[in-house]
């Protein structure tokens, strides 16, 4: 099965993580942190940095690495490097997500994440 590499971004700020719903495509509707596929000659860090750019006009600082999710989709294996981020810079403009939210620990559930997410929020929970 083909492998899908993506990073993806837990913007912290205070006791709140930023969380986004997708706009488009086969998993619309579904709850994710926002990142997306590395392109070939990037290092994890520089591809979260401009796909925050790209998705939400904001410049982040890259944290510690939080986990690697390996998950099986029907059609394709994903391996997700997800970190700590920071904004730096802007306003977290949803340029191609239909809405967002900022959820504390207590409400980490209350969204509908996507499938290979959920054993990464277990893991934030614990770090919040
Ligand atoms: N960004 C992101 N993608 C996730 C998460 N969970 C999860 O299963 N995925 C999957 C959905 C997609 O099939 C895949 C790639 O993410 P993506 O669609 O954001 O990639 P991208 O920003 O490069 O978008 P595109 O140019 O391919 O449309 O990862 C998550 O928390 N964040
Ligand atoms: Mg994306």
């Amino acid at each position: 099965m083909k492998t899908i590499k993506v990073v993806a971004a837990v913007i912290k700020n205070e006791d709140k993580i930023f969380a986004t719903q997708r706009g488009y495509g086969e998993f619309k509707d579904g709850w994710e942190f926002p990142g997306g596929k590395i392109e070939a000659g990037e290092t994890p860090q520089q591809a979260l940095k401009r796909e925050i750019r790209e998705e939400l006009d904001t410049v982040i600082e890259v944290g510690k690495h939080i986990d690697t999710i390996e998950y099986d989709y029907p059609t394709f294996h994903l391996s997700m490097q997800c970190f700590w981020c920071t904004i730096v810079e802007g306003n977290l403009v949803l340029k191609e997500h239909e809405a967002a939210k900022w959820l504390d620990k207590e409400h980490l559930y209350s969204v509908d994440w996507l499938p290979a997410d959920i054993g990464l929020i277990g893991k934030i929970e614990k770090d919040m």
